[in-house]
């Protein structure tokens, strides 16, 4: 496989949609990271974003235990209570060290035909849902026509294949690292390694730095934050959705800057009723149909104490 050195750059602005498609399959079906630039996305609104994470990883414990994340996975997720156990890239035993916020699809009611709908879980903090909404609307529409150019580029002209983010399912995480003394054990990560397990990622960061990624022949490269760009990479189901061909690269944080350190990854995937596959046009499939909801609920129920099938922990009303 390709080795990689640098993480490519691929910017959008007005550029025609073929040249952007061009340049994010050179990205994507090598290194599988890059930095989008040009996107359009207000950079006093991430600015904004970043207020209200800090903001609320500020409050007192009990007032984000009061919104602490349910069986829809909306609210705060408190350090130490997830595990990436599924990991096939680390043994991984000891939780990550990071707490985060999670906000979904803003549904009114949960519907029991469709896993992990529901109603957000809003702490009282002023100002703080309208970022998050204001925020999650425009990296949404940045979202889509990401996955228009990620078709594009390998080749995919029906655009049936779009109508599974006629109604996507998207995750806003506002992510905190507490400083990792620097003795700390080698496998203690803010975040272990992984691949991201839908379509999309589309990731602001701080400048403390510790997002790593890995090559394919398996050395930690590092994404530090260049100003103004989101970190966008590929992960496992539009993998399968390309055959292959774009890759869903592994990556980890490990924050021992001495810094607390803020991240703000915006997920963009398909219905949670879709039937993931090869996507016709793609060649021979490499891989079965995989209902979303199915795969989602493994990672879930694995990785998270809040969805351990007999915990009933954080479920709310
Ligand atoms: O915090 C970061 O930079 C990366 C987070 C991440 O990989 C994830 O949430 O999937
Ligand atoms: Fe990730």
């Amino acid at each position: 496989m390709t080795e990689f050195t640098d993480i490519p750059v691929v910017r959008l602005g007005d550029r025609p949609d073929a040249e952007i498609a061009a340049d994010f399959r050179a990205a994507y079906g090598t290194t599988g990271f890059g930095y989008v630039t040009d996107h359009g996305i207000d950079p006093d609104l991430v600015e904004a974003l970043f207020d209200a994470s800090r903001r609320f990883h500020a409050l007192p414990l009990e007032r984000k235990m009061a919104v602490a994340v349910d069986r829809s996975h909306r609210g705060y997720i408190p350090i130490n209570t997830s595990t990436d156990v599924n990991s096939t890239l680390a043994t991984v035993t000891r939780p990550n060290q990071s707490a985060s916020f999670m906000m979904m699809r803003e549904d009114a009611v949960a519907d029991p035909s469709e896993y992990l709908s529901g109603p957000n879980r809003w702490p009282e903090l002023e100002g703080f849902r309208e970022v998050l909404e204001t925020y999650a609307q425009a990296m949404g529409a940045l979202g889509n026509r990401l996955m228009r150019i990620a078709l594009q580029a390998v080749d995919i002209t029906d655009t049936k294949a779009m109508s599974a983010f006629e109604n996507p399912t998207i995750w806003l995480r506002l992510l905190h690292y507490p400083p990792q003394p620097a003795e700390s054990p080698e496998d203690l990560y803010g975040s272990a390694p992984h691949t991201d397990f839908g379509c999309l990622t589309l990731l602001v960061q701080d400048d403390v730095g510790g997002l790593q990624v890995r090559t394919p022949a398996g050395t930690w490269v590092d994404v530090p934050r260049l100003p103004g760009s989101v970190v966008v990479n590929v992960g496992d189901m539009l993998h399968r959705m390309s055959n292959g061909r774009l890759r869903s690269t592994p990556h980890r944080v490990i924050n021992r800057s001495g810094r607390e350190r803020y991240s703000c990854p915006f997920f963009y995937d398909p219905h949670v009723n879709t039937v993931i596959e090869p996507l016709p046009g793609t060649g021979e499939p490499n891989f079965p149909p995989l209902k979303f909801a199915d795969f989602l609920r493994s990672e879930l129920e694995a990785a998270y104490d809040a969805h351990k099938p007999a915990s009933g922990q954080g479920v709310s009303a």
